[in-house]
């Protein structure tokens, strides 16, 4: 089949007449409140691309179908899309992964993928990088994933990486800036990564997407919202990516223009950030263990589930998902100018 290459969603032509049929401008009250048994989860309110609303825009019959649509499930809307995407093979989504050879950045690669996705992951490990490469392609093809050496400090790498898949995809839906470390003596350099490749990559993405709209997710860590004893560079680095994400979300450049910035906030996870560090990336590595105790590790699905959320949520741009074992919440940060808070 030709892939759609160089077709952006908005550009989309679809069929805009209305079917003839007899105008019934509203169901009657008892279907309004018919709940189909299989019911499992909260109503949502609709939303569906313009272009899909389009379709459907005949009263009866768009009726009906925001009614049940708002009882679906996440999964079956996923599959509702799909359905969507491979009649009109419109829609391809692209994501760029920062660190994605290994660990969380990895597994998002994969989820994407198994949503569809094209993604272009980054990583310095270029030996990590390459292996993942090749797992990818067996597991999803080999033309829908590619992996950029890129180091996140590195401006020219960014811009190479960002013209890169522009050129191969057309279009960049989705840029997740996970790529991390924790190290507290060599602090420049997890400031340089941890916050500057945010920053560095988030900027780009905006000035992308303030033609098309999409999904900034920047990685932070509940470290950014709890204070650590442990790591005072790499929770005050995490901290700052809450506060760029908030900070830019109420800037109409993004507000206005459909893009969504986002950051999670995991606890501890099953990468090699919390195997693989010394003494020296601490202060004070003997401190780490309660926390670990007390929080646990958790497996990278559930974090996952945490990043498929964010992306889900259509009503986010802001807002910083909180994932442990027990809690996958949107943290609230009080208003100090609020007179309630005063
Ligand atoms: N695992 C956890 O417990 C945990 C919890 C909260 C947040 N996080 C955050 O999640 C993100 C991913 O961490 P992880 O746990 O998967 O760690 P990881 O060490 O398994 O993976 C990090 C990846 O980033 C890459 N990387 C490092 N420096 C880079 C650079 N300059 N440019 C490009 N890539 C670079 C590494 O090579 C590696 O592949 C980090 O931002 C981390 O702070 C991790
Ligand atoms: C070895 C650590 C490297 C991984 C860091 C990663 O970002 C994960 C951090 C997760 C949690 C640690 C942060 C803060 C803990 C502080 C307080 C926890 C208190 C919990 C409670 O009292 O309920």
């Amino acid at each position: 089949m030709k892939e759609n290459v160089g077709v952006r969603r908005y550009q989309i032509i679809l069929p805009t007449s209305k079917p003839k049929s007899k105008k019934v401008s509203e169901l009657p009250a008892a279907d309004m409140n018919l709940k189909p048994a299989y019911l499992k989860t909260k109503p949502e309110p609709l939303i569906l691309p313009d272009d899909v609303t389009n379709i459907f825009n005949h009263d009866y019959l768009f009726m009906s179908l925001q009614n049940e649509y708002k009882w679906l499930n996440t999964e079956s809307k996923h599959f509702l899309q799909q359905i969507y995407n491979s009649i009109f093979n419109s829609k391809m989504t692209v994501a760029i992964v920062t660190g994605g050879a290994k660990g969380l950045g990895k597994a998002f690669c994969e989820a994407l993928l198994k949503r569809s996705y094209k993604v272009c992951f980054c990583d310095v490990d270029t030996d990590e990088g390459e292996n993942t490469q090749k797992y990818f392609a067996k597991q999803y093809g080999n033309g829908n994933v590619y992996f950029q050496k890129c180091d996140v400090r590195s401006e020219n790498d960014f811009t190479v990486m960002f013209n890169g898949v522009l050129q191969k995809y057309s279009s960049i839906d989705l840029i997740v800036n996970n790529a991390g470390i924790i190290h507290e003596t060599q602090w420049r350099k997890c400031i340089d990564i941890n916050l500057n490749g945010v920053i560095q990559g988030s900027m780009l993405a905006i000035d992308h997407m303030k033609q098309g709209g999409g999904v900034i997710v920047n990685v932070s860590s509940l470290s950014g919202v709890l204070p650590t004893l442990y790591a005072p560079v790499y929770s005050a680095t995490k901290a700052a990516v809450i506060n760029f994400t908030r900070s830019w979300a109420m800037n109409p450049a993004v507000n206005q223009n459909s893009i969504r910035m986002v950051t999670m906030c995991p606890a501890f996870a099953d990468t090699d950030i919390i195997k693989d560090t010394k003494e020296e990336q601490f202060q004070g590595k003997q401190f780490v263990d309660p926390f670990l105790e007390k929080l646990g590790i958790m497996p990278l699905e559930r974090v996952t589930e945490g990043f498929l959320k964010v992306l889900d949520d259509q009503d986010n741009n802001g807002k910083s998902l909180i994932v442990t074992a027990n809690v996958m919440n949107y943290v609230t940060f009080p208003d100090p100018l609020k007179p309630e808070n005063k």
